[in-house]
């Protein structure tokens, strides 16, 4: 662990209310570029506009540049070429007036394993020079009300489950108000309660009206928790938009279940359906104009002995594959 993981430290800046441009965009890059040292070119001129209020997922394959990408934004590093705005402010240039409205949660929290969940947030706060001294107790109570630790905050962190400590690490990126919550992986290596706590509480704090940046390699954390997407594939950004749209750009397909498939993919011919194709007892194709249940009927009719009949809707991921050509781990 590298970084700093959990809120970052005040350095003395009052959080300002966020300027006009933030509005438009929370986050907006544009020809952003990293070429490591050793010539590695991980960002490759990525234009990202993340509007407010949104759950933005920044999905890829491992080693696309999501990491680079957000260390950028953070100003944890500097980009070859390109430029970055976060909350308005043009980053790294004004860190440190846009990071103390920024929660982030970077490569898991750095938590103090000796310490109670409480007392460690009683350290971070006490680590912010902006955080009255007075209100601490309040403050880290309501951090730890907001995540559901309360019932815990007296156990040590070491002795927290993995989604514990996400939870602990969130609270302490909350310890202020935030207008942008950045997340690096947040469900990474959880168990599955511990990614639904997690998702159920990013939900939350969207609902709440702080924008959310996170990061997943998980099409399906994406489609549960996200407004809005964007695809990298080796730096480079292929797509970006409002989930639901991202969607809707592949096609759904029609599957009808049977034990006489080469019958069934001449009948579906026959009804008008196109682009049928037959493997094992599955047989699919374009989901045709006229009525499923004359399909079925004409189905039944030429003795085709039907076990199901649907049409599955095309999810993100055939999105995703069509447009990177790549495949990608699909945690269910
Ligand atoms: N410090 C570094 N020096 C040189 N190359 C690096 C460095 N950090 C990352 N890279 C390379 O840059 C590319 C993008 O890496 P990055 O970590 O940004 O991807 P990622 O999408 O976050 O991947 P993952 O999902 O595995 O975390 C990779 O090829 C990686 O090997």
């Amino acid at each position: 662990m590298d970084e700093p993981s959990a809120a970052e430290p005040g350095r003395g800046q009052p959080p300002e209310p966020g300027p006009a441009g933030a509005r438009v965009g929370v986050i907006v890059t544009r020809g952003l570029t990293k070429r490591y040292r050793g010539g590695q070119l991980a960002v490759d001129g990525l234009d990202l506009t993340v509007p407010a209020g949104s759950v933005f997922g920044f999905l890829g394959p491992n080693g696309s540049g999501k990491t680079t990408t957000i260390r950028m934004l953070m100003g944890l590093i500097e980009p070859t070429a390109g430029t970055v705005r976060v909350l308005g402010r043009p980053m790294p240039r004004a860190a440190r007036t846009v990071l103390p409205q920024v929660g982030a949660l970077i490569e898991g929290p750095a938590l103090y394993g000796f310490l109670s969940g409480r007392d460690n947030l009683l350290r971070y706060d006490a680590a912010d020079p902006a955080a009255d001294p007075r209100t601490r107790r309040a403050r880290v109570t309501a951090a730890l009300d907001r995540v559901g630790l309360t019932a815990a905050a007296g156990k040590k962190a070491k002795a927290y489950s993995l989604g514990m400590k996400q939870r602990l690490g969130l609270a302490a990126a909350l310890l202020r108000p935030r207008g942008l919550l950045v997340l690096d992986e947040p469900t990474n290596g959880l168990d599955p309660q511990g990614m639904r706590e997690i998702r159920t509480l990013i939900r939350e704090l969207a609902a709440d009206g702080t924008t959310v940046f996170l990061s997943s390699h998980l099409l399906d954390e994406i489609e549960q928790v996200c407004t809005h997407a964007a695809v990298m594939t080796r730096g480079r950004l292929v797509t970006q938009g409002p989930v639901a749209d991202l969607a809707a750009g592949a096609r759904d397909r029609l599957v009808v279940t049977t034990p006489d498939a080469a019958e069934a993919a001449r009948v579906l011919k026959e009804q008008g359906v196109g682009d049928v194709a037959a493997d094992g007892d599955r047989v699919t194709g374009e989901p045709p104009a006229r009525d499923l249940a004359e399909v079925t009927a004409a189905l039944v009719a030429a003795g085709v002995r039907v076990r199901g009949l649907t049409v599955e809707r095309a999810s993100l991921e055939d999105t995703f594959v069509a447009l990177t050509g790549e495949g990608f781990d699909v945690a269910r």
